[in-house]
Protein backbone atom coordinates (compact mmCIF):
# COMPACT_ATOMS: atom_id res chain seq x y z
CA UNK A 1 0.00 0.00 0.00
CA UNK A 2 2.67 2.49 1.03
CA UNK A 3 4.77 1.66 -2.00
CA UNK A 4 1.87 2.08 -4.44
CA UNK A 5 0.96 5.37 -2.86
CA UNK A 6 4.54 6.58 -3.13
CA UNK A 7 4.77 5.51 -6.78
CA UNK A 8 1.43 7.10 -7.65
CA UNK A 9 2.44 10.38 -6.07
CA UNK A 10 5.99 10.12 -7.37
CA UNK A 11 4.72 10.57 -10.95
CA UNK A 12 3.71 14.11 -10.12
CA UNK A 13 6.94 15.24 -8.51
CA UNK A 14 10.44 16.15 -9.66
CA UNK A 15 11.94 13.52 -7.36
CA UNK A 16 10.79 10.37 -5.63
CA UNK A 17 12.79 11.30 -2.60
CA UNK A 18 14.62 14.29 -1.26
CA UNK A 19 17.06 13.72 1.59
CA UNK A 20 17.79 16.90 3.49
CA UNK A 21 21.21 16.47 5.06
CA UNK A 22 24.38 15.00 3.60
CA UNK A 23 25.67 13.32 6.76
CA UNK A 24 26.32 9.60 6.84
CA UNK A 25 22.70 8.74 7.76
CA UNK A 26 21.26 10.77 4.89
CA UNK A 27 23.89 9.47 2.47
CA UNK A 28 23.11 5.87 3.46
CA UNK A 29 19.42 6.37 2.67
CA UNK A 30 20.15 8.31 -0.52
CA UNK A 31 22.55 5.73 -1.92
CA UNK A 32 20.16 2.83 -1.44
CA UNK A 33 17.10 4.49 -2.97
CA UNK A 34 17.89 4.92 -6.67
CA UNK A 35 18.72 1.23 -7.01
CA UNK A 36 15.31 0.38 -5.59
CA UNK A 37 13.17 3.03 -7.30
CA UNK A 38 11.21 1.86 -10.31
CA UNK A 39 10.83 5.16 -12.07
CA UNK A 40 13.71 6.06 -14.32
CA UNK A 41 13.27 9.77 -13.74
CA UNK A 42 13.09 9.61 -9.99
CA UNK A 43 16.38 10.21 -8.33
CA UNK A 44 17.31 11.29 -4.87
CA UNK A 45 18.50 14.74 -4.09
CA UNK A 46 20.69 15.31 -1.09
CA UNK A 47 21.55 18.56 0.65
CA UNK A 48 24.10 19.86 3.07
CA UNK A 49 22.65 21.80 5.94
CA UNK A 50 25.53 22.84 8.17
CA UNK A 51 26.33 26.38 7.03
CA UNK A 52 30.10 25.85 7.42
CA UNK A 53 30.11 22.52 5.61
CA UNK A 54 27.83 23.98 2.97
CA UNK A 55 30.33 26.78 2.32
CA UNK A 56 33.08 24.30 1.64
CA UNK A 57 30.86 21.75 -0.10
CA UNK A 58 31.50 18.98 2.42
CA UNK A 59 29.59 15.73 2.56
CA UNK A 60 29.66 13.36 5.52
CA UNK A 61 28.24 15.61 8.25
CA UNK A 62 29.65 15.68 11.76
CA UNK A 63 31.21 12.22 11.69
CA UNK A 64 33.45 12.81 8.70
CA UNK A 65 34.14 16.52 8.98
CA UNK A 66 34.12 17.52 12.62
CA UNK A 67 33.62 14.39 14.71
CA UNK A 68 34.43 10.69 14.80
CA UNK A 69 37.10 10.59 12.09
CA UNK A 70 39.20 13.51 13.27
CA UNK A 71 38.70 12.52 16.91
CA UNK A 72 39.90 8.95 16.38
CA UNK A 73 42.92 10.10 14.38
CA UNK A 74 43.91 12.57 17.10
CA UNK A 75 43.37 9.87 19.72
CA UNK A 76 45.73 7.72 17.64
CA UNK A 77 48.29 10.55 17.71
CA UNK A 78 48.10 10.45 21.50
CA UNK A 79 48.44 6.65 21.59
CA UNK A 80 51.54 6.89 19.43
CA UNK A 81 53.06 9.26 21.98
CA UNK A 82 52.45 6.63 24.66
CA UNK A 83 53.90 3.94 22.38
CA UNK A 84 57.06 6.03 21.95
CA UNK A 85 57.42 6.15 25.74
CA UNK A 86 56.86 2.40 26.05
CA UNK A 87 59.24 1.59 23.21
CA UNK A 88 62.40 2.30 25.21
CA UNK A 89 61.49 -0.66 27.43
CA UNK A 90 61.45 -2.78 24.29
CA UNK A 91 64.93 -1.70 23.27
CA UNK A 92 64.28 1.32 21.04
CA UNK A 93 66.82 4.05 21.45
CA UNK A 94 66.37 7.68 20.37
CA UNK A 95 68.98 10.30 19.79
CA UNK A 96 66.55 13.09 19.11
CA UNK A 97 64.19 14.56 21.70
CA UNK A 98 60.61 13.66 20.87
CA UNK A 99 58.06 16.46 20.60
CA UNK A 100 54.64 16.81 19.04
CA UNK A 101 53.72 19.24 16.25
CA UNK A 102 49.99 20.10 16.45
CA UNK A 103 49.81 21.86 13.06
CA UNK A 104 51.42 18.94 11.28
CA UNK A 105 48.93 16.51 12.86
CA UNK A 106 45.95 18.77 12.14
CA UNK A 107 46.92 19.21 8.48
CA UNK A 108 47.37 15.48 7.99
CA UNK A 109 43.98 14.78 9.56
CA UNK A 110 42.28 17.45 7.45
CA UNK A 111 43.91 16.14 4.30
CA UNK A 112 42.45 12.72 4.98
CA UNK A 113 39.00 14.23 5.63
CA UNK A 114 39.10 16.18 2.37
CA UNK A 115 40.05 13.08 0.47
CA UNK A 116 37.13 11.17 1.98
CA UNK A 117 34.81 13.97 1.00
CA UNK A 118 35.93 14.60 -2.52
CA UNK A 119 36.75 11.22 -3.83
CA UNK A 120 34.84 8.73 -1.78
CA UNK A 121 31.41 10.16 -0.98
CA UNK A 122 30.87 12.31 -4.05
CA UNK A 123 31.94 9.50 -6.37
CA UNK A 124 29.71 7.07 -4.53
CA UNK A 125 26.71 9.39 -4.93
CA UNK A 126 27.43 9.73 -8.62
CA UNK A 127 27.72 5.97 -9.02
CA UNK A 128 24.44 5.53 -7.18
CA UNK A 129 22.73 8.02 -9.54
CA UNK A 130 21.95 10.43 -6.72
CA UNK A 131 21.68 14.10 -7.60
CA UNK A 132 23.75 16.01 -5.06
CA UNK A 133 23.17 19.69 -4.50
CA UNK A 134 25.37 21.73 -2.21
CA UNK A 135 22.61 24.02 -0.99
CA UNK A 136 20.66 24.92 2.10
CA UNK A 137 17.26 23.26 2.05
CA UNK A 138 14.03 24.59 3.51
CA UNK A 139 10.62 22.96 3.29
CA UNK A 140 8.22 25.61 2.01
CA UNK A 141 5.17 23.45 1.28
CA UNK A 142 4.27 19.83 2.09
CA UNK A 143 5.93 18.48 -1.06
CA UNK A 144 8.27 21.34 -1.92
CA UNK A 145 11.75 22.21 -0.78
CA UNK A 146 13.48 25.48 -1.59
CA UNK A 147 17.23 25.31 -2.04
CA UNK A 148 19.65 28.21 -1.78
CA UNK A 149 23.12 27.64 -3.15
CA UNK A 150 26.40 29.27 -2.16
CA UNK A 151 25.79 32.17 -4.56
CA UNK A 152 22.35 32.81 -3.07
CA UNK A 153 20.44 31.40 -6.05
CA UNK A 154 17.14 29.83 -4.98
CA UNK A 155 15.24 26.99 -6.63
CA UNK A 156 12.22 24.89 -5.72
CA UNK A 157 12.02 21.10 -6.11
CA UNK A 158 9.07 18.84 -5.45
CA UNK A 159 9.27 15.32 -4.09
CA UNK A 160 6.94 12.54 -3.03
CA UNK A 161 8.89 11.75 0.12
CA UNK A 162 11.35 13.63 2.33
CA UNK A 163 13.88 12.30 4.78
CA UNK A 164 15.25 14.79 7.29
CA UNK A 165 18.74 13.83 8.41
CA UNK A 166 20.22 17.15 9.33
CA UNK A 167 22.10 16.01 12.44
CA UNK A 168 23.17 18.21 15.32
CA UNK A 169 25.61 21.00 16.01
CA UNK A 170 27.34 21.97 19.27
CA UNK A 171 25.47 24.04 21.82
CA UNK A 172 26.77 27.22 23.37
CA UNK A 173 26.13 28.34 26.93
CA UNK A 174 24.73 31.80 26.30
CA UNK A 175 27.13 33.44 28.78
CA UNK A 176 29.35 36.50 28.20
CA UNK A 177 32.25 35.59 25.93
CA UNK A 178 31.23 32.09 24.92
CA UNK A 179 30.66 32.61 21.19
CA UNK A 180 33.48 35.16 20.92
CA UNK A 181 36.23 33.31 22.73
CA UNK A 182 35.35 29.64 23.20
CA UNK A 183 35.68 26.87 20.66
CA UNK A 184 33.71 23.63 20.23
CA UNK A 185 34.71 20.27 18.82
CA UNK A 186 33.69 21.65 15.39
CA UNK A 187 36.67 24.03 15.65
CA UNK A 188 39.20 21.94 17.57
CA UNK A 189 39.94 19.42 14.84
CA UNK A 190 40.93 22.14 12.38
CA UNK A 191 42.49 24.56 14.86
CA UNK A 192 45.58 25.90 13.07
CA UNK A 193 47.61 26.33 16.29
CA UNK A 194 48.23 24.18 19.33
CA UNK A 195 45.44 24.89 21.87
CA UNK A 196 47.86 24.98 24.82
CA UNK A 197 46.45 24.86 28.35
CA UNK A 198 42.84 23.86 27.74
CA UNK A 199 39.68 24.02 29.83
CA UNK A 200 37.13 21.47 28.63
CA UNK A 201 33.60 22.29 29.75
CA UNK A 202 31.33 19.21 29.90
CA UNK A 203 32.09 15.68 31.01
CA UNK A 204 30.37 13.39 28.58
CA UNK A 205 31.53 11.62 25.41
CA UNK A 206 32.94 14.58 23.56
CA UNK A 207 34.45 16.44 26.51
CA UNK A 208 36.26 13.45 27.94
CA UNK A 209 37.48 12.19 24.57
CA UNK A 210 38.94 15.58 23.68
CA UNK A 211 40.45 15.99 27.16
CA UNK A 212 42.02 12.54 26.79
CA UNK A 213 43.80 13.12 23.51
CA UNK A 214 44.88 16.66 24.39
CA UNK A 215 46.51 15.35 27.58
CA UNK A 216 47.98 12.47 25.57
CA UNK A 217 49.65 15.04 23.31
CA UNK A 218 51.27 16.49 26.41
CA UNK A 219 48.99 19.51 26.96
CA UNK A 220 47.73 20.57 30.40
CA UNK A 221 43.99 19.95 30.58
CA UNK A 222 41.26 20.75 33.11
CA UNK A 223 37.71 19.40 32.80
CA UNK A 224 34.89 21.43 34.31
CA UNK A 225 32.10 19.10 35.43
CA UNK A 226 28.62 20.37 36.23
CA UNK A 227 27.42 17.20 37.97
CA UNK A 228 28.65 13.69 37.15
CA UNK A 229 30.86 12.16 34.49
CA UNK A 230 29.27 10.27 31.64
CA UNK A 231 25.59 10.60 32.51
CA UNK A 232 23.70 7.54 31.31
CA UNK A 233 26.79 5.33 31.31
CA UNK A 234 27.72 2.74 33.92
CA UNK A 235 28.82 4.94 36.80
CA UNK A 236 31.37 2.49 38.27
CA UNK A 237 33.08 2.51 34.88
CA UNK A 238 32.84 6.31 34.79
CA UNK A 239 34.70 6.42 38.13
CA UNK A 240 37.47 4.24 36.73
CA UNK A 241 37.76 6.48 33.67
CA UNK A 242 38.04 9.52 35.91
CA UNK A 243 40.70 7.80 38.02
CA UNK A 244 42.73 7.01 34.92
CA UNK A 245 42.39 10.56 33.63
CA UNK A 246 43.56 11.94 36.98
CA UNK A 247 46.60 9.65 36.76
CA UNK A 248 47.15 11.15 33.32
CA UNK A 249 47.41 14.50 35.14
CA UNK A 250 44.04 15.81 33.91
CA UNK A 251 42.44 18.05 36.57
CA UNK A 252 38.75 17.98 37.36
CA UNK A 253 36.89 21.01 38.59
CA UNK A 254 33.52 19.99 40.02
CA UNK A 255 30.75 20.78 40.47
CA UNK A 256 31.14 24.05 38.59
CA UNK A 257 29.41 25.89 35.76
CA UNK A 258 31.08 28.46 33.56
CA UNK A 259 29.70 31.98 33.92
CA UNK A 260 32.06 34.26 31.97
CA UNK A 261 34.99 34.14 29.55
CA UNK A 262 37.18 37.16 28.82
CA UNK A 263 40.15 37.58 26.53
CA UNK A 264 43.18 38.88 28.41
CA UNK A 265 45.88 38.32 25.82
CA UNK A 266 45.88 38.08 22.01
CA UNK A 267 47.83 35.32 20.33
CA UNK A 268 47.69 31.86 18.86
CA UNK A 269 46.74 30.68 21.35
CA UNK A 270 45.98 33.79 23.36
CA UNK A 271 44.99 33.80 26.99
CA UNK A 272 41.47 33.70 28.44
CA UNK A 273 40.22 34.39 31.92
CA UNK A 274 37.30 32.22 32.97
CA UNK A 275 34.92 32.64 35.87
CA UNK A 276 32.79 29.79 37.15
CA UNK A 277 30.34 29.23 39.96
CA UNK A 278 29.96 26.08 42.03
CA UNK A 279 26.63 24.32 41.57
CA UNK A 280 25.49 25.32 45.07
CA UNK A 281 26.31 28.94 44.21
CA UNK A 282 28.69 29.30 47.19
CA UNK A 283 32.09 29.19 45.54
CA UNK A 284 33.61 31.13 42.66
CA UNK A 285 36.49 29.90 40.52
CA UNK A 286 38.72 32.15 38.44
CA UNK A 287 41.44 30.77 36.22
CA UNK A 288 43.47 31.43 33.07
CA UNK A 289 43.60 29.13 30.09
CA UNK A 290 44.78 29.35 26.49
CA UNK A 291 41.69 27.63 25.12
CA UNK A 292 38.18 26.96 26.38
CA UNK A 293 36.48 24.05 24.64
CA UNK A 294 32.73 23.81 25.10
CA UNK A 295 31.45 20.22 25.02
CA UNK A 296 28.09 20.71 26.66
CA UNK A 297 25.95 18.74 24.24
CA UNK A 298 24.42 19.33 20.86
CA UNK A 299 21.15 20.58 19.42
CA UNK A 300 19.33 19.36 16.35
CA UNK A 301 19.83 21.38 13.16
CA UNK A 302 16.15 21.78 12.48
CA UNK A 303 15.58 25.47 13.19
CA UNK A 304 15.85 26.72 9.61
CA UNK A 305 14.55 23.85 7.54
CA UNK A 306 10.90 24.85 7.49
CA UNK A 307 9.39 22.27 9.85
CA UNK A 308 6.75 24.80 10.91
CA UNK A 309 5.75 25.45 7.28
CA UNK A 310 4.77 21.81 6.86
CA UNK A 311 3.53 21.09 10.40
CA UNK A 312 6.22 18.57 11.43
CA UNK A 313 6.20 18.25 15.23
CA UNK A 314 9.46 18.75 17.10
CA UNK A 315 10.66 19.61 20.57
CA UNK A 316 11.02 23.42 20.55
CA UNK A 317 13.81 23.31 23.17
CA UNK A 318 16.10 20.76 21.55
CA UNK A 319 14.88 20.93 17.95
CA UNK A 320 14.52 17.10 18.00
CA UNK A 321 11.87 15.69 15.65
CA UNK A 322 9.15 13.37 16.96
CA UNK A 323 9.00 10.08 15.03
CA UNK A 324 7.24 6.73 15.34
CA UNK A 325 8.97 3.36 15.29
CA UNK A 326 9.07 3.47 11.48
CA UNK A 327 10.98 6.80 11.66
CA UNK A 328 7.93 8.64 10.29
CA UNK A 329 7.04 12.12 11.55
CA UNK A 330 3.46 13.19 12.17
CA UNK A 331 3.37 14.23 8.48
CA UNK A 332 2.96 10.97 6.56
CA UNK A 333 5.46 11.52 3.72
CA UNK A 334 8.17 13.13 5.88
CA UNK A 335 10.60 10.89 7.77
CA UNK A 336 13.53 11.70 10.08
CA UNK A 337 16.60 9.64 10.89
CA UNK A 338 19.77 10.00 12.95
CA UNK A 339 20.55 12.58 15.61
CA UNK A 340 17.52 14.74 14.80
CA UNK A 341 15.17 12.06 16.15
CA UNK A 342 13.86 12.57 19.66
CA UNK A 343 14.77 9.89 22.18
CA UNK A 344 17.21 7.88 20.07
CA UNK A 345 20.94 7.29 20.31
CA UNK A 346 23.11 9.98 18.73
CA UNK A 347 25.54 7.63 17.07
CA UNK A 348 26.66 7.59 13.45
CA UNK A 349 26.20 3.85 12.85
CA UNK A 350 22.67 4.09 14.23
CA UNK A 351 21.86 6.83 11.71
CA UNK A 352 23.41 4.81 8.89
CA UNK A 353 21.46 1.68 9.78
CA UNK A 354 18.22 3.65 10.21
CA UNK A 355 18.72 5.37 6.83
CA UNK A 356 19.46 2.18 4.97
CA UNK A 357 16.52 0.29 6.49
CA UNK A 358 14.13 3.18 5.93
CA UNK A 359 15.07 3.30 2.24
CA UNK A 360 14.51 -0.45 1.95
CA UNK A 361 11.12 -0.17 3.66
CA UNK A 362 10.10 2.67 1.37
CA UNK A 363 11.27 1.19 -1.92
CA UNK A 364 12.53 -2.33 -1.38
CA UNK A 365 9.45 -4.14 -0.08
CA UNK A 366 11.24 -4.85 3.19
CA UNK A 367 9.81 -4.43 6.66
CA UNK A 368 12.82 -4.49 8.94
CA UNK A 369 12.88 -1.60 11.38
CA UNK A 370 16.00 -0.25 13.02
CA UNK A 371 16.57 -2.06 16.32
CA UNK A 372 17.73 0.45 18.88
CA UNK A 373 18.40 -2.18 21.57
CA UNK A 374 21.89 -3.50 22.39
CA UNK A 375 23.67 -0.88 20.29
CA UNK A 376 27.39 -1.16 21.03
CA UNK A 377 29.33 2.02 21.62
CA UNK A 378 32.81 3.14 22.44
CA UNK A 379 34.51 6.05 24.10
CA UNK A 380 37.91 7.05 22.79
CA UNK A 381 39.03 8.26 26.18
CA UNK A 382 42.72 7.72 26.93
CA UNK A 383 41.61 4.50 28.60
CA UNK A 384 39.28 3.25 25.87
CA UNK A 385 35.84 2.07 26.90
CA UNK A 386 33.58 -0.20 24.88
CA UNK A 387 30.10 -1.23 25.99
CA UNK A 388 27.07 -3.08 24.75
CA UNK A 389 23.78 -3.61 26.54
CA UNK A 390 22.81 -2.01 29.82
CA UNK A 391 24.75 -0.40 32.64
CA UNK A 392 24.70 -1.92 36.12
CA UNK A 393 22.34 0.83 37.32
CA UNK A 394 19.93 0.19 34.45
CA UNK A 395 20.08 -3.60 34.94
CA UNK A 396 19.18 -3.16 38.62
CA UNK A 397 16.29 -0.89 37.68
CA UNK A 398 15.01 -3.25 35.00
CA UNK A 399 15.40 -6.60 36.74
CA UNK A 400 15.95 -5.84 40.44
CA UNK A 401 19.35 -5.97 42.09
CA UNK A 402 18.77 -9.50 43.43
CA UNK A 403 18.18 -10.77 39.89
CA UNK A 404 21.44 -9.64 38.36
CA UNK A 405 24.90 -11.11 38.71
CA UNK A 406 27.92 -8.99 37.85
CA UNK A 407 31.10 -10.87 36.93
CA UNK A 408 34.21 -8.75 36.76
CA UNK A 409 37.96 -8.67 36.63
CA UNK A 410 40.86 -6.31 36.19
CA UNK A 411 43.30 -7.37 33.53
CA UNK A 412 46.79 -6.33 32.54
CA UNK A 413 47.47 -6.37 28.79
CA UNK A 414 50.65 -8.34 28.11
CA UNK A 415 52.10 -5.49 26.04
CA UNK A 416 51.79 -3.17 29.04
CA UNK A 417 53.71 -5.45 31.41
CA UNK A 418 57.19 -4.81 30.01
CA UNK A 419 56.90 -1.02 30.32
CA UNK A 420 55.16 -1.61 33.68
CA UNK A 421 52.23 0.56 32.70
CA UNK A 422 48.82 0.93 34.37
CA UNK A 423 48.55 -2.42 36.12
CA UNK A 424 45.13 -1.75 37.66
CA UNK A 425 43.46 0.34 34.94
CA UNK A 426 41.98 -2.25 32.56
CA UNK A 427 38.75 -3.85 33.57
CA UNK A 428 36.00 -6.06 32.19
CA UNK A 429 32.55 -6.76 33.51
CA UNK A 430 29.63 -8.80 32.33
CA UNK A 431 26.13 -8.25 33.72
CA UNK A 432 23.80 -11.28 33.70
CA UNK A 433 20.07 -11.67 34.28
CA UNK A 434 19.92 -14.63 36.69
CA UNK A 435 16.34 -15.87 36.13
CA UNK A 436 16.86 -15.87 32.34
CA UNK A 437 19.61 -18.57 32.42
CA UNK A 438 22.12 -15.86 33.27
CA UNK A 439 21.57 -14.18 29.92
CA UNK A 440 24.21 -11.51 29.36
CA UNK A 441 22.55 -8.09 29.35
CA UNK A 442 25.66 -5.92 29.51
CA UNK A 443 29.31 -6.19 28.47
CA UNK A 444 31.74 -3.47 29.53
CA UNK A 445 35.43 -3.34 28.69
CA UNK A 446 37.98 -0.72 29.73
CA UNK A 447 41.26 -1.27 27.94
CA UNK A 448 43.14 -1.01 24.68
CA UNK A 449 41.01 -1.58 21.58
CA UNK A 450 37.88 -1.87 23.73
CA UNK A 451 35.63 -1.11 20.76
CA UNK A 452 37.22 -3.85 18.65
CA UNK A 453 36.59 -6.29 21.50
CA UNK A 454 33.00 -5.30 22.17
CA UNK A 455 31.87 -5.28 18.52
CA UNK A 456 31.96 -9.09 18.35
CA UNK A 457 30.30 -9.52 21.72
CA UNK A 458 27.51 -7.21 20.51
CA UNK A 459 26.60 -9.85 17.92
CA UNK A 460 26.56 -12.49 20.65
CA UNK A 461 24.28 -10.33 22.81
CA UNK A 462 21.84 -10.01 19.93
CA UNK A 463 21.84 -13.81 19.71
CA UNK A 464 20.94 -14.15 23.40
CA UNK A 465 24.39 -14.96 24.83
CA UNK A 466 24.38 -16.63 28.28
CA UNK A 467 27.16 -16.75 30.86
CA UNK A 468 27.45 -20.50 30.33
CA UNK A 469 28.07 -19.96 26.60
CA UNK A 470 30.63 -17.31 27.41
CA UNK A 471 32.43 -19.71 29.76
CA UNK A 472 32.42 -22.52 27.21
CA UNK A 473 34.01 -20.26 24.58
CA UNK A 474 37.74 -20.82 24.17
CA UNK A 475 39.72 -17.62 24.46
CA UNK A 476 42.38 -16.38 22.07
CA UNK A 477 45.73 -16.25 23.81
CA UNK A 478 47.28 -13.89 24.82
CA UNK A 479 44.81 -11.12 24.00
CA UNK A 480 42.75 -8.84 26.23
CA UNK A 481 39.35 -10.15 25.05
CA UNK A 482 40.29 -13.51 26.52
CA UNK A 483 39.38 -12.17 29.95
CA UNK A 484 35.68 -12.22 29.02
CA UNK A 485 35.73 -16.00 28.63
CA UNK A 486 37.15 -16.52 32.09
CA UNK A 487 35.19 -14.36 34.51
CA UNK A 488 34.67 -16.19 37.77
CA UNK A 489 34.59 -13.49 40.45
CA UNK A 490 31.23 -11.87 41.13
CA UNK A 491 30.77 -8.44 42.56
CA UNK A 492 28.31 -9.89 45.05
CA UNK A 493 30.82 -12.36 46.45
CA UNK A 494 33.69 -9.92 46.66
CA UNK A 495 34.07 -6.24 45.93
CA UNK A 496 37.78 -6.71 45.27
CA UNK A 497 38.93 -7.93 41.90
CA UNK A 498 42.01 -9.88 40.99
CA UNK A 499 44.25 -8.63 38.21
CA UNK A 500 44.50 -11.13 35.40
CA UNK A 501 47.36 -11.02 33.00
CA UNK A 502 47.06 -12.36 29.51
CA UNK A 503 49.56 -15.05 30.36
N1 LIG B 1 32.37 7.99 20.55
C1 LIG B 1 31.15 8.32 20.16
O1 LIG B 1 30.42 7.48 19.68
C2 LIG B 1 30.67 9.72 20.36
C3 LIG B 1 29.31 9.97 20.37
N2 LIG B 1 28.86 11.23 20.59
C4 LIG B 1 27.40 11.44 20.62
O2 LIG B 1 27.12 12.81 20.55
C5 LIG B 1 26.13 13.18 21.51
C6 LIG B 1 26.57 14.45 22.18
O3 LIG B 1 27.70 14.17 23.01
P1 LIG B 1 28.31 15.29 23.92
O4 LIG B 1 28.67 16.43 23.03
O5 LIG B 1 29.38 14.70 24.74
O6 LIG B 1 27.08 15.79 24.79
P2 LIG B 1 26.17 15.12 25.93
O7 LIG B 1 24.84 15.74 25.76
O8 LIG B 1 26.27 13.65 25.91
O9 LIG B 1 26.85 15.63 27.28
C7 LIG B 1 26.86 16.99 27.60
C8 LIG B 1 27.80 17.25 28.79
O10 LIG B 1 27.84 18.65 29.03
C9 LIG B 1 27.34 18.92 30.33
N3 LIG B 1 26.53 20.14 30.29
C10 LIG B 1 25.38 20.35 29.62
N4 LIG B 1 24.96 21.60 29.78
C11 LIG B 1 25.87 22.21 30.58
C12 LIG B 1 26.00 23.51 31.12
N5 LIG B 1 25.09 24.46 30.88
N6 LIG B 1 27.09 23.77 31.89
C13 LIG B 1 28.00 22.83 32.16
N7 LIG B 1 27.93 21.58 31.67
C14 LIG B 1 26.88 21.29 30.90
C15 LIG B 1 26.52 17.72 30.74
O11 LIG B 1 26.50 17.64 32.14
P3 LIG B 1 25.29 16.98 32.99
O12 LIG B 1 25.60 15.51 33.06
O13 LIG B 1 25.37 17.67 34.28
O14 LIG B 1 24.03 17.26 32.22
C16 LIG B 1 27.34 16.60 30.08
O15 LIG B 1 28.46 16.27 30.84
C17 LIG B 1 26.03 12.04 22.52
O16 LIG B 1 24.69 11.66 22.64
C18 LIG B 1 26.86 10.94 21.96
O17 LIG B 1 26.07 9.80 21.71
C19 LIG B 1 29.71 12.27 20.81
C20 LIG B 1 31.06 12.08 20.81
C21 LIG B 1 31.64 10.79 20.58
Amino acid sequence: GTLNEILRRGLRYDYDLVVIGGGLGGLAAAKVCPALCFQAHGYTLSFSVFPELFKCDCLGGTCINVGCIAKKLMHQAALLGQAIQDSSNFGWEFNKQVSHNWTCMMEAVQLHIKAMNCSHHKQHLQDSRVTYLNALGELVAPHTVKTTDTKGAAMCHSAAVFIISTGESPRYLGIPGDREFCITSDDLFSLPHCPGHTLVVGASYMGLECAGFLAGLGLPVTVMVRSILLRGFDQKIAERIEEHMVNQRISFLRPFVLTKVEKIQEGSPGKLRVTALSSDGKETFEGEFNTVLLAIGREACTRNIGLDHVGVKYNPRTGKVLVDEEDRTNVGHIFAIGDVQKGRLDLTPVAVQAGRLLARRLYGRQRTKCDYINVPTMLFTSMEYGACGVSEERASQMYGEENIEVYHSNFWPLEWTVPGRDKYACYAKVICHIPDSERVVGVHVLGPNAGEIVQGFAVALRCGLTKEQLDSTIGIHPVCAEVLTDLTVTQRASGATVVKGTC
